[in-house]
């Protein structure tokens, strides 16, 4: 039995990733690189725009000649420059993102033009201007500094690495993860389960929550509440850089993750965190596997997954700053004062403003699911008022962009 008194969250989050060993690194292809963690500075190959370039669709034009009429000499199409200086008197057709051609600095956009054949005179309605064009570099030039290390890849990233003249980056290697539902309860399919026994939500639960991170997810169960069907499941996770299990992690007669994992030939590095929910959660090693034990308490599942799992993940493909990122929101009602242990409340941020859901049992799927946020009680916090300052965590709903 373990006698040391449940750690602070904090302390418990920090110990865990410090056993953490960045996977290393691995080049490849920009376009697949959305969700995965840069692994070094990415400094601009070319400049965008590499020339200056039309912003519209109509005439380049000297700036020194811009009362017209003029005649059309030719035409820059985007990916066809026209190839020499332009001259007083004649007018380039141009499209958008067409090179403006040596000497050009206006655009008369088609709008406000008249053409007659070669002819072309301004209709009256606008002048030419250089405020259509794109001047080169003004989005960055070459050897700026695009993206830092630590960068979490997104779309808006791809691209901007893409234009900045890169085919590849170097990200951080992803863990394998093996994600395991423990309960004599639990069924696989929720259409088979009867009265006495309940769908395995947790697993995919976890498995949704892990994969942007991972390599490799496996599913493993769900397991009966027997030992050797534990350490049989621990055996088939053996080649996974992460196990996850939920359930089981309490001091029930049926809670059987500890003693399994100690048969299996792990050691337990804490168990209990001062937490509400997630309180009985653990951490073991098996040589360099990372055993999370998760409560099977759906929201504890959550809550804990969320504060320790995908820091582990994320430092693991090379995160250095693998943490939620706390904001602060004024509170729309008042709240009790917390209990011994830190509290996440399931919380709705509409607008600036954050309320807690009246119901935290930590079975409750429907607050679960609303909820955009979590509100972060220190254990013993004051009963805090309207309009008081609390910390929060936004939960990811929807996609990575
Ligand atoms: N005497 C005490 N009892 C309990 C304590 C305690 O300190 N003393 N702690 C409570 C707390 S806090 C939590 S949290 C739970 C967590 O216990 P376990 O991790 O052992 O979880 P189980 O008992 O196996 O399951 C709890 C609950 O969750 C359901 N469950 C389990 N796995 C899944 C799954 N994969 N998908 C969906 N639902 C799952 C399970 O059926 C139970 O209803 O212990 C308290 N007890
Ligand atoms: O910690 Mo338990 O997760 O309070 O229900």
């Amino acid at each position: 039995m373990i006698k040391q008194p449940p750690l602070l969250y904090t302390q418990a989050q920090r110990q865990l990733v410090s056993l953490a060993e960045p996977l290393g690194s691995e080049t490849i292809p920009v376009e697949h690189a959305a969700g995965r963690c840069l692994n070094g500075n990415l400094t601009a190959k070319r400049s965008k725009p590499t020339a200056d370039l039309s912003s519209m669709d109509g005439y380049a034009l000297r700036d020194d000649d811009c009362d017209g009429p003029w005649r059309v000499v030719g035409k820059s199409a985007a990916g066809h420059p026209f190839e020499r200086p332009i001259a007083k008197g004649e007018a380039v057709r141009i499209s958008t993102g067409a090179l403006m051609p040596d000497g050009a600095g206006a655009v008369l956009i088609q709008e406000n033009a008249v053409r007659d054949g070669e002819k072309l005179s301004l209709c009256g309605e606008g002048e030419p201007t250089p405020r259509y064009i794109r001047r080169k570099g003004f989005d960055f030039q070459q050897g700026d500094h695009l993206l830092g290390r630590n960068t979490w890849l997104s779309p808006a990233h791809i691209a901007l690495a893409l234009s900045g003249g890169h085919a590849s980056v170097i990200v951080g290697k992803r863990p394998s993860i093996a994600i395991l539902d423990c309960g004599d309860e639990l069924v696989r399919c929720p259409e088979d389960a009867s009265i006495h026994q309940l769908p395995a939500s947790n697993g995919p639960m976890l498995a949704a929550m892990a994969s942007p991170f991972c390599k490799e997810v496996t599913r493993i169960g769900p397991i009966a509440d027997h030992l050797d069907d534990l350490v049989k499941a621990f055996d088939g996770a053996s080649d996974c850089d992460v196990i996850v299990t939920s359930g089981g992690a309490s001091v029930g007669d049926h809670d059987l993750i500890r003693p399994a994992l100690e048969k299996w030939g792990a050691s337990i590095d804490f168990w209990r965190v001062s937490m509400k929910p997630g309180k009985p959660m653990l951490v073991a090693r098996k040589g360099a596997q990372i055993i999370l034990g998760l409560p099977g308490n759906p929201v504890s599942s959550y809550i804990t997954a969320y504060l320790f799992m995908l820091p582990l993940l994320r430092a693991l493909a090379g995160d250095r700053q693998p943490w939620p990122v706390e904001r602060s929101h004024p509170l729309s009602h008042a709240l009790p004062a917390a209990g011994e242990r830190a509290e996440f409340l399931r919380a709705e941020i509409l607008g600036d403003r954050v309320s807690a859901f009246a119901e935290q049992d930590s079975s409750a799927l429907v607050s679960l699911s609303r909820a955009n946020g979590l509100i972060i009680r220190d254990g013993n916090a004051q009963p805090a008022h309207a309009g008081d300052i609390v910390s929060v965590f936004h939960l990811q709903n929807g996609g990575i962009a």
